[in-house]
């Protein structure tokens, strides 16, 4: 019988299916990907490789990487109909909502026939959100109309040279690169598990895609790198972000970037994407935001024990590399759609529709009131 404790509330701690996919939190704070340690992943791989490590099941060859990397690069068009819905969209749209249209749209245009077409869509949606994201961008806000198709080596490379106009420097590639590892895959989360409970009606990969976009965007999940960079882009200096921290948190405030649902003492993300946040604030002679986050950082842990996601350092270290703020949670869809195309394969391979049980605390049986005698 389920545990009914309020502990259960959200789910929590309760299995709701299997995965080969990864581990979050086992053995202390650890997260693998198919059982490669994030810290393996995030130092020695491209984050092509990790895409297909979680889309095809094991690392590539490096003809095998070469292939998918060319074949990506093939893909990134987007149909002259999805521009033009793309142009459509107001500047003050939000991006979240612009990714959701633009995953649908896409669906409507190249539809999933069969399941048997799944890799196909996942590496066109890889390769063309990006470009979806960065076409509304770049039209609504300076009216321009980009041509799409870069040669760039990389997602990150190509996600950049797009919003920028120009190609990114070796060491912004690189940020990116270890950021889109990190935000690839993180077993059960809510987006994720949205994407497998509409799979598991055997609906189509573009519609798990966009029911996961819509679960991201709340700022208790992906959004979370937004509401904290809007946060600390507030204060001068340590002292300041201190003081307001405190505040906030006698307030009862939730601090946006803390906290986790799994992980216990630390998200093993954070130190990576910190580092790297320390290496980019240095690069553009940055003196306030990465000094407010490391207080901001040590405040949490000394007065509630709440240790950095794997959102908070993110966004000084998109911020550093030029990166609007509202593009902030985009990027991480264009990263964890790897993730949620594998969980939607993994589901499909072993399907059983998902519907749990709900405790009903509604009124007890009563009988109909006619509408003459309602009020
Ligand atoms: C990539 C990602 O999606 S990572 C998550 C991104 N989200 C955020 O950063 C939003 C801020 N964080 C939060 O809201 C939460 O920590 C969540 C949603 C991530 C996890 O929620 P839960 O599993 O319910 O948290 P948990 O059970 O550990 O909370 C324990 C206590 O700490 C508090 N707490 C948790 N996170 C925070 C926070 N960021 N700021 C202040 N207090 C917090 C909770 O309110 C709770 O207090 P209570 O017992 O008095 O009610
Ligand atoms: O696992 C979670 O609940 C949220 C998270 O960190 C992620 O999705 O990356």
């Amino acid at each position: 019988m389920a545990d009914k404790t309020p502990s259960s509330t959200g789910l929590r701690g309760m299995s709701a299916g299997s995965t080969a996919l990864c581990t979050v939190g086992k053995d202390g704070s650890g997260l693998t990907y198919r059982g490669y340690d994030i810290h393996d992943l995030a130092e020695h791989a491209r984050f092509e490789e990790v895409a297909y490590l979680l889309l095809k099941g094991t690392l590539p060859t490096q003809d095998e990487l070469d292939a998918y990397v060319a074949t990506l690069k093939t893909l990134r068009g987007l149909p002259d109909a999805l521009k033009t819905v793309l142009e459509q969209l107001p500047a003050d749209t939000h991006p979240m909502d612009v990714m959701r249209t633009g995953c649908s749209v896409l669906g409507n245009l190249e539809t999933e026939a069969s399941f048997g077409e799944q890799q196909a869509h996942s590496d066109r949606m890889l390769a063309a959100f990006p470009s979806i994201i960065n076409y509304w961008y770049r039209f609504s806000h300076e009216g321009v109309r980009i041509d799409t198709e870069t040669d760039d080596d990389s997602v990150g490379g190509h996600f950049l040279h797009l919003l920028h106009g120009k190609p990114a420097s070796e060491l912004h590639a690189r940020a990116m690169n270890v950021s889109l590892i990190l935000y690839a895959e993180h077993e059960f989360n809510a987006s994720t598990f949205t994407a497998r409970v509409c799979a598991s009606t055997l609906s189509d990969i573009h519609s798990c895609v966009t029911g996961a976009i819509g679960s991201l965007r709340g700022p208790l999940h992906g959004g979370a790198n937004e509401a904290a960079m809007d946060m600390i882009e507030n204060w001068q200096t340590p002292e300041e972000a201190e003081h307001e921290i405190l505040g906030m948190l006698s307030r009862g405030d939730k601090i946006m970037g803390f906290g986790h649902a799994i992980y216990r003492e630390s998200d093993p993300r954070n130190a990576i994407i910190k580092q790297w946040s320390k290496k980019l604030a240095e690069d553009v002679g940055d003196s306030v935001l990465y000094p407010v986050s490391e207080r901001v950082e040590a405040v949490m842990w000394r007065e509630k024990k709440l240790f950095c996601n794997a959102d908070f350092f993110h966004a000084s270290a998109y911020h550093f590399m030029g990166i609007p703020t509202k593009l902030f949670t985009p990027i991480f869809v264009c990263s964890r759609l790897t993730g949620w195309c594998a969980h939607v394969a993994e589901q499909r391979g072993n399907n059983r529709i998902i519907r749990p049980s709900a405790d009903y605390v509604g009124p007890e049986k009563r009988d109909w009131v006619p509408m003459e005698q309602r009020g």
